[in-house]
């Protein structure tokens, strides 16, 4: 397999705080590759330095073989490399479908090409009954599913979620495992920070551990549930003994 995305030697500091430490990964082309630890070791900071949000002190990133450090959202986007929020922040006031053809609008300026590349991410994420509901009246999950049809209507290569099933309950859970094993069909290579272990633990091809800024172990499902150090620093035993 190809590698999409590598990050080599990525530092962020903010005043004395190294937020993220000489940080090295590699993501393969068409896996789903999560990035888990503790609050605060520097995740979603890993994940504005990867998508252009906000620039590192040091380190490179490349995608898709170009060197993309410092490269703006908007750039990162149109080459195909896309993110969630953790916070969902819908257009609240406008339609489903028109929240999610802002996205579709990444490759064209045809608003019928937009809308149809809209209406193909809501399917996907399972929201095409609602695309005519305004954005303020969907539940949470909706919004979150909301999220990722905004970022798959850009057509990306390579898509970041950022705790797409926080606060959802079991069965919303498990529709959206779904709809990310559906996106990682589709081809598209995914990056997911998430707590929820049991979702992590049964989609992920790979993980990459992080605490305090810098990577402590990355692996295979299995290797990384049985490896002491994570279970001492994130995991706690009771997973382990699972
Ligand atoms: N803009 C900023 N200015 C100063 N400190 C920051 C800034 N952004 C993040 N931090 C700090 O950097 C560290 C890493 O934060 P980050 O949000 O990346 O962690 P995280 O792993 O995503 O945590 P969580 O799981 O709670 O979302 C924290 O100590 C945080 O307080």
């Amino acid at each position: 397999m190809n590698d999409i995305l590598q990050v080599e030697h990525l530092s962020k500091q903010f005043g004395g705080l190294k937020a993220v430490n000489d940080f090295s990964m590699t993501v393969q082309e068409g896996e789903i590759h999560a990035l888990i630890g503790p609050n605060g070791a520097g995740k979603t900071t890993l994940f504005n330095l990867i998508s252009g949000f906000i620039p590192p002190s040091a380190g490179k990133v490349i995608f898709a073989g170009q060197d993309v450090t410092n490269a703006k959202p908007y750039r990162l986007c149109s080459k195909g490399l896309v993110r969630t929020y953790q916070i969902v922040q819908p257009f609240r006031g406008m339609s489903t479908l028109d929240n999610v053809m802002v996205g579709g609008f990444t490759h064209t300026d045809k608003t019928s090409v937009a809308r149809e590349k809209a209406r193909k991410a809501l399917e996907i994420t399972k929201l095409d009954r609602k695309a005519d509901v305004q954005a303020r009246s969907l539940n949470l999950c909706e919004q979150k599913r909301l999220e990722v049809a905004r970022a798959l209507a850009t057509e990306p290569k390579l898509i970041m979620l950022d705790e797409v099933m926080a606060g959802l309950n079991p069965t919303e859970v498990a529709e959206v495992m779904e709809i990310v094993m559906d996106i990682k069909r589709l081809g598209i290579t995914i990056v997911i920070i998430e707590h929820i272990m049991q979702a992590v633990m049964s989609i992920s091809d790979n993980i990459t551990v992080l605490s305090f800024g810098e990577k402590i172990a990355e692996g295979k499902p299995d290797e990384i549930a049985a490896d002491p150090n994570v279970i001492s620093v994130y995991l706690g035993s009771d997973y382990a003994q699972e």
